[in-house]
């Protein structure tokens, strides 16, 4: 059985006025508000960070799931929980020491998650899957909204159902990139629990009907 939530990303929100993009968030049926935090080294792109959370927070009525694009993310975990983060998800692919970092997010009082880019295999958790609260799968390279999916994910998601099922079942997988629609129901269909959807949404006529639609897919 698989839950089906739905987490917008702000990344596509209008920053001019990202507090009435929230507020438009907090009236739709979404389960998580995806914050995407990139610090130009790990990707090719600057969004924002702790103080830009910290105002969310102030008034997001939904978890923040926090997406951390970052090197050395074991810097700034207790800043992020500070800042109001509930979820931290950091990238395998910046952690040497993973365990260490997830005890630390936990010790935090956060839920602990870890994202793989595309071609990151979902085997190589095999010895952390135990401790985690959720995997985030990377269905586009990580930096930039309004990429394509890449269809190889389907694959990644069925094998770490598997794995989850055989070694740790309230685990959640997310799945961010070029979800809309019609991925995203694949994705439901595959095993995901948790959509991230970002320019799908905020270029949609009607983005609350968008996001509570991903619900009844
Ligand atoms: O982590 C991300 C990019 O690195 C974003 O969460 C993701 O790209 C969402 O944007 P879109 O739905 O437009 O693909
Ligand atoms: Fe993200």
């Amino acid at each position: 059985m698989t839950t089906r939530l739905i987490a917008p990303s702000i990344l596509s929100a209008d920053f001019s006025r990202l507090g009435e993009d929230i507020e438009m968030i907090n009236q739709s049926h979404a389960d998580y508000i995806h914050c995407d935090v990139m610090d130009g080294v790990f990707v090719p792109n600057i969004s924002f960070g702790i103080p830009v959370i910290e105002k969310v927070a102030e008034i997001a009525k939904k978890p923040l799931d926090v997406h951390l694009m970052i090197v050395n993310p074991d810097n700034y975990i207790s800043a992020f929980q500070k800042a109001g983060a509930d979820i931290l998800t950091v990238h395998y692919e910046t952690c040497p020491h993973l365990h260490r970092t997830v005890s630390s997010i936990k010790e935090a009082g956060m839920k602990a998650s870890v994202c793989l880019n595309p071609h990151t295999p979902v085997t190589v958790l095999d010895d952390i899957i135990g401790d985690l609260d959720m995997v985030l799968l990377m269905s586009v390279n990580p930096g930039f909204g309004g990429q394509s999916f890449i269809k190889n994910t389907y694959k990644k998601v069925r094998l770490l159902k598997e794995m989850i099922a055989a070694k740790n079942p309230s685990c959640l997988i997310e799945v961010d990139g070029g979800v809309n629609f019609e991925t995203g129901l694949n994705l439901y269909d595959a095993g995901a629990d948790v959509l991230v959807s970002g320019s799908f949404i905020f270029k949609a006529d009607d983005p609350i009907a968008a996001i509570n639609h991903f619900k009844t897919l």
